[in-house]
């Protein structure tokens, strides 16, 4: 899939600009505070309906404006599309080639992107939740069941803490045995699926690492569960018996912190890099790899999914990279998928890239610059 044409309205800092993307790689030059990372996010707004770094829509409306518009023309394996989203203080209004959607869940999904930026590096550097959250939004979207389980899963921790904080139970507690029941049934549940689709990730973010750090370190990752004993292989009815085993064996425990301390919410993902933990390894260059290969996996993945390549865009993630790791990701990425990537200054990249588009941002102006 390609994003040909994006043009925005009174959006962050924009009054009105435009941008003719080439089908390969597009490079968005420009000072810090121009507006780089303000294209990216209208782009990713179209796309999953949600800005990485808003909250809300009176955000990303130029200040001192009522609405902001943006439109996105694409050209998809289903045909092209003209995606229109309007910001109002009355709410959003949504078009998909010129009919009005009823609902954002009809408009978003008709292009994919997959964003990249700084932010992305927490994944590596951040605490489990963070790793959690990856896990359960990438999860998320390929199995609906996921979801599903994981709901239920999280609405029984939250009714197990409630209880063990409400009164001095005994361990033996009828009710507390039923939250148990609850939670080893959908935590097994959640922690297979998670186990399943470690397996592919660990392979397809080990293969890019490799591919941008030229087979020079080897990544690998692991999932680390507070429930002891759990294995891959292991079916559902398995895990379940262990968890249910577990959270028996944490009950005094659990009742004196009033929390519960095991099971797919406490559990996290472990990063190595040759066989080392990487947060007392790994260089910032080569966290930020790391960080770049999960995410960039999710492209393979939605390939697999939706039989199309997503957009890529790497917002300002260059800058930590080495030469020959910044043209391995940009070469490699950009042999499959249209690339767009913003950084502040072209260095050696431009001399390595044959075929480029290059737009220099200015104060919220868009200007192609020949190369
Ligand atoms: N709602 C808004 N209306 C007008 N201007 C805005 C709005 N929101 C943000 N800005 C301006 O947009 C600019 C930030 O743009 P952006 O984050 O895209 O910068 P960038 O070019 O990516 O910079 P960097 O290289 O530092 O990441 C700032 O100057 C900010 O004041």
């Amino acid at each position: 899939m390609d994003i040909r044409r994006v043009e925005l309205n009174n959006f962050r800092n924009y009054p009105t600009a435009e941008i003719e993307l080439s089908p390969g790689v597009n490079v968005l030059v420009g000072e810090n505070g121009q507006g780089k990372t303000n294209a990216m996010e209208a782009m990713l707004l179209i796309a999953v309906g949600k800005s990485h770094r808003a909250h809300r829509d009176r955000d990303l409306i130029r200040w001192e404006q009522d609405r902001a518009q943006i439109i996105l023309e694409a050209s998809t394996r289903y045909g092209d599309r003209r995606l229109k989203l309007e910001l109002g203080p009355d709410g959003r209004r949504a078009f998909v080639n010129g009919v009005q959607v009823g609902r954002m869940t009809e408009f978003v999904g008709q292009v994919q992107v997959v964003l990249f930026a700084p932010e992305d590096l927490d994944l590596v550097k951040g605490g489990p939740r963070i790793r959690r959250r990856f896990l359960d939004t990438e999860l998320g979207q390929m199995e609906p069941l996921y979801l599903h389980h994981l709901s239920l899963y999280n609405r029984a921790v939250l009714q197990r803490n409630r209880w063990l904080k409400s009164s001095s139970l005994a361990p033996d507690d009828d009710m507390l045995a039923a939250y148990d029941g609850q939670l080893a049934l959908h935590g097994a549940h959640v922690i297979h699926r998670r186990l399943r689709f470690l397996e592919r990730l660990r392979n397809y973010a080990a293969r890019i690492y490799s591919d941008i750090a030229s087979g020079r370190e080897t990544f690998s990752l692991a999932y680390r569960s507070s429930v002891s004993g759990l294995a891959e292989g292991m079916t559902v009815e398995e895990m379940g018996a262990f968890i249910e085993r577990a959270l028996e064996r944490s009950r005094a425990q659990d009742l004196r912190f009033g929390t519960t301390s095991v099971g797919p919410h406490r559990d996290d993902i472990l990063l190595f890099l040759d066989g080392r933990e990487v947060h007392t390894a790994a260089s910032q260059g080569q966290q930020r790899t790391i960080a770049l290969s999960l995410r960039l996996a999710e492209i393979d993945f939605m390939h697999e999914e939706l039989g199309e390549y997503p957009v890529l865009l790497l917002d300002d993630v260059l800058s930590e990279l080495d030469d020959l790791r910044q043209r391995n990701l940009v070469l490699g990425m950009s042999r499959k998928v249209q690339t767009v990537i913003t950084t502040t200054s072209l260095n050696r990249l431009g001399q390595e890239l044959d075929d480029f588009r290059l737009f220099r941002v200015c104060s919220g102006i868009i200007a192609e610059e020949r190369v």
